[in-house]
């Protein structure tokens, strides 16, 4: 039985994951926003390469495509064997009218599969899906885009697979059938009986690493080797641990340890919060640091080291607003130096 995956968002990871489901021979449809991403993949397929990846010819595939917008609504029957929808446009998009519109263009037996990091976009989503069609994924997966067409494998991960929280969610069937398509795939896949630990430890490790990268600009590897910054990093993860234990959220005790690999394993890499930054795009810091807040405000606790960060990324984001298209980094002027 023939599986289908509609991939939503045609970025870094929904090109990653559309790239090697197809090359797998998985029927993969990708859709887009932009007519002329549309247009582009349509004509020129998919590429999919391996940072680092020597001799190693990228993939090429060349998925079906369709825009969000204007669509023809649900394709019916075409999947006997599933039909999966991966949603892996950023946390900024996950709006209700995005739900609505999500709703509306996908048929009533696909199952959605959020790879979103930070919390926030499975409350949204709920609003316009049933439970039983909704799935979490946590993905240590790394990939990036590099053009419309093209992206790149920087580094092999794990995907946690679960369900969304509340009752009547989706059937452990339906949940190890996904696993066991992305493995298919060449993809490590598990699914998990606890996928909450596995979202907020994720979210502690970006709430940690993705505002201090974007504030200080430096790669990840830099960070706990900064004077003063390793402290302020255990002051951050601090927070989001009491919080965690006060939601009754159960974490891994070696979450600082883990931080700190994390550094090490992508040292050159610049976070995604850092990019969206140098590129005067709005960052995900609502749904990670700003997710962390809103869950604390709810219990009456403060997390001062989180909020400074949340209004410091805030106003990066607001001086990229107004600076687009200029370097995001301040020129230092002659007269600064002694
Ligand atoms: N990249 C990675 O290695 C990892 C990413 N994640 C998480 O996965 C999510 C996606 O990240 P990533 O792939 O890096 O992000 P990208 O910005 O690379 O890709 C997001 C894609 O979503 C598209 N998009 C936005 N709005 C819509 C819409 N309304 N309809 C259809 N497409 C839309 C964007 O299109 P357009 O170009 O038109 O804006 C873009 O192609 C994030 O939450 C991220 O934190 C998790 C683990 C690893
Ligand atoms: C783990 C980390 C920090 C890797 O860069 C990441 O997930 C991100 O950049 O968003």
């Amino acid at each position: 039985m023939k599986a289908k995956v509609t991939i939503v968002g045609a970025g870094s990871l929904g090109m990653l994951f559309g790239g090697r489901l197809a090359a797998a021979g998985v029927a993969v449809e990708l859709v887009v926003r932009r007519p002329e991403q549309g247009r582009r993949l349509e004509a020129e397929g998919l590429t999919l390469g391996v940072a680092g990846g020597g001799a190693q010819a990228p993939l090429h595939v060349r998925p079906a495509v369709r825009l969000l917008e204007g669509s023809d609504g649900p394709d019916r029957g075409a999947a006997p064997g599933g039909h999966w929808v991966l949603l892996t446009v950023k946390q900024t998009a996950v709006t209700p009218g995005f739900a609505e519109a999500l709703r509306r263009l996908l048929p009533e037996d696909a199952v959605l599969v959020c790879l979103q990091n930070g919390i926030g976009h499975a409350e949204v989503l709920a609003e316009a899906f049933p439970l039983q069609r909704l799935l979490l994924a946590v993905t240590t997966e790394g990939a990036l885009k590099q053009t419309d067409t093209e992206a790149l494998h920087t580094g092999k991960g794990t995907t946690w697979i679960g369900a969304a929280a509340g009752e009547g969610g989706s059937a452990l069937s339906v949940q190890k059938n996904l696993a066991a398509l992305l493995e298919r795939a060449g993809f490590r896949a598990e699914v998990s009986n606890n996928i909450q630990q596995r979202v907020w430890q994720k979210l502690l490790m970006n709430a940690v690493i993705n505002p201090l990268t974007a504030i200080l600009q430096v790669p990840n590897g830099e960070l706990p080797l900064l004077p003063g910054v390793p402290q302020l990093m255990r002051e951050l993860l601090g927070e989001g641990e009491e919080l965690a234990r006060r939601l009754g959220i159960p974490l891994d005790p070696g979450l600082w340890e883990q931080v700190l690999s994390v550094c090490r394993a992508t040292a050159a890499n610049r976070s995604s919060m850092l990019q969206d930054v140098l590129a005067g795009r709005p960052t995900e810091i609502g749904a990670i640091n700003g997710g962390l807040l809103r869950e604390a405000q709810r219990l009456d606790v403060r997390l001062p080291v989180n909020e400074t960060l949340y209004t410091l990324v805030r106003a990066l984001e607001e001086k990229g607003r107004h600076t687009r298209g200029q370097p995001a980094t301040m020129p230092i002027e002659s007269g600064d130096e002694d």
